[in-house]
């Protein structure tokens, strides 16, 4: 058996390559951010033969870094940005469009449609799930109704889908398994999460061919070898699959029910696991699956905030106002306050708890004394009341009462953001020893599976507190500063375009 396991983390805005050893250390990692396309108001799309191309050079990079032979490497753990959407031609290959990405708008139009034609309830019983753009059925829909020939193509047979899961091990086993996992199926909008299987009524609807959909498989298997040309003369086994964000909640080794984490990558996820049962919600939490592993299904409730990092990338690359993301910690903290300054990043509209495709962002507050790092501090701040307005909702259904919280994703790295956060909710934060676990839950999916790893109780003893946040804020400012919070995101879905 060799001695590392290889993660191939495929984020909303880079991929990372990472290498971790029995005690779910990082032993070498490798990264690279790929371009996102923005060709209309609302619409983000990729490239999937880049985002392939640079799964590829991370790899590489990261084996040869560490001087580490392709043979110590036992099993490869996959995760991904969910959603996202990439269809191509069975016979070469090819992408026939742009992956649409989970944040695109582009079928808000399709979503209205369906729920005109009252059927949000019925994909919403069998899914778990809104009829929102975010989700990748509605996208598979406008991919074949808008590029010239696709639905002949894929009534033929000849056009396959995939989130980038299964895209990756497409390519990664030169193109013979063309599979998902159980995490990634539940984001489709064409899965029932309760008999687990593709929903004829909703692919009729969709008009989804079924020749289309990938094998809907456990999180934990080996689905397939890679190809030897593809890794360095070796076949090694693919033995992990997970959505980037149950694979978090599995990294955080969050195995029993009630437990929760929150990631905030580009987005931020909250999720419950709710074990064997599936919670319904009455607050705009979804239901969706977390893993499948041991013959077993495990449920999880999600609250799911579009813009997180991403609006922090806006004030680097957008507004030019900082040079990297962590230097928003450094004016943040230069300020007392927001200065009663709100910032609501409502770019791609509003998830959970509002549901609203139609929303766009605004700035509240502003004064002639408004600075720069004001509006930095109200930026980091938005994350940290989205986050409250999604617990508050999944407290609700939930009936618990959260005492801490695992954090993860790269502006967990924030102290500012991580103390105010903790503040904000009046609840402990704790973010692990590694805040890779997105990573760590494919890898720890893919030892499971070969062997490296005996069981989740092992796991679990692996999982350590790294840096811990408790709250100092006065009960009478965190409600004012939360009212403030809420009257700004009512005014910004007043106002529409
Ligand atoms: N120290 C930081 N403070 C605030 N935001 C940060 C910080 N470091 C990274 N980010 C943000 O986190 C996001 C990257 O996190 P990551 O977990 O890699 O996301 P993803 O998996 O979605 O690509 C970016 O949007 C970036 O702006
Ligand atoms: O790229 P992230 O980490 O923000 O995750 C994206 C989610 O999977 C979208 O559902």
């Amino acid at each position: 058996m060799g001695k590392y396991i290889l993660a191939l983390d495929e984020g909303t805005t880079s991929v990372r390559a990472m290498i971790f050893d029995e005690m779910g250390q990082v032993k070498q990692m490798a990264q690279k951010e790929f371009k996102q396309y923005f060709p209309k108001s609302g619409w983000v799309e990729q490239d999937a033969n880049e985002i392939w191309g640079s799964i590829l050079s991370v790899i590489a990079d990261a084996l040869s870094t560490g001087e580490i032979d392709p043979k110590e490497i036992a099993a490869i753990g996959i995760t991904n940005q969910r959603e996202t959407t990439v269809v191509w031609d069975r016979h070469t290959g090819h992408p026939i469009y742009h992956a649409i990405v989970w944040q695109s708008r582009q079928t808000a139009d399709i979503c209205r449609q369906l729920k005109d034609q009252g059927l949000e309830e019925t994909f919403k019983s069998k899914t778990g799930l809104l009829l929102d753009p975010y989700f990748s059925g509605t996208k598979i829909k406008w991919i074949l109704d808008n590029v010239t020939g696709a639905r002949e193509k894929a009534e033929r047979g000849d056009l396959l889908f995939g989130t980038i899961d299964t895209w990756l091990v497409w390519k990664l086993s030169g193109g013979s398994a063309h599979v998902t996992d159980y995490s990634n199926a539940a984001r489709t909008l064409l899965y029932n999460i309760y008999d687990l299987s593709w929903d004829q009524e909703l692919l009729e609807i969709m008009g989804v061919p079924k020749s289309m959909l990938p094998e809907v498989c456990p999180s934990s298997q080996v689905y397939a070898k890679t190809v030897s040309y593809h890794f360095f003369g070796e076949e090694i086994p693919i033995a992990g699959i997970a959505g980037d964000q149950q694979s978090a909640l599995f990294g955080q080794t969050c195995f029993e029910q009630g437990m929760v984490k929150n990631t905030y990558g580009t987005g931020c996820f909250m999720l419950m696991n709710t074990g064997e049962q599936a919670v319904h919600s009455k607050t705009g939490l979804l239901t969706t699956i977390a893993w499948g592993l041991n013959g077993k299904v495990s449920y999880a409730l999600e609250g799911s905030i579009f813009v997180a990092g991403s609006a922090i990338q806006w004030l680097r690359d957008g507004l030019r106002m900082i040079k990297s993301s962590p230097e928003s910690e450094e004016y943040a903290k230069r300020v007392e306050s927001a200065d009663g300054v709100y910032l609501v990043p409502a770019f791609v509209g509003l998830g959970t708890p509002y549901w609203d495709a139609d929303a766009r962002g605004a700035v509240f507050g502003l004064t002639r004394g408004t600075t720069k790092e004001h509006f930095i501090r109200a930026t980091l701040e938005s994350l940290a009341y989205q986050t409250k307005d999604v617990l508050n909702a999944m407290e609700s259904d939930s009936g618990i009462t959260l005492k801490k919280l695992r954090v993860d994703g790269g502006a967990s790295m924030n102290d500012f953001l991580m103390q105010f956060q903790s503040d904000i909710l009046g609840v402990s934060v704790g973010r692990p020893t590694s805040s890779e676990t997105t990573a760590l839950g494919a890898a720890y999916l893919a030892g499971l599976a070969v062997g490296f790893w005996s069981d989740q109780k092992q796991l679990a003893e692996i999982w350590q507190v790294g840096k811990a946040y408790h709250a100092e804020m006065a009960p009478e400012v965190r409600s004012q500063l939360y009212r403030g919070w809420t009257k700004a995101v009512g005014a910004t879905r007043v106002f529409k375009n």
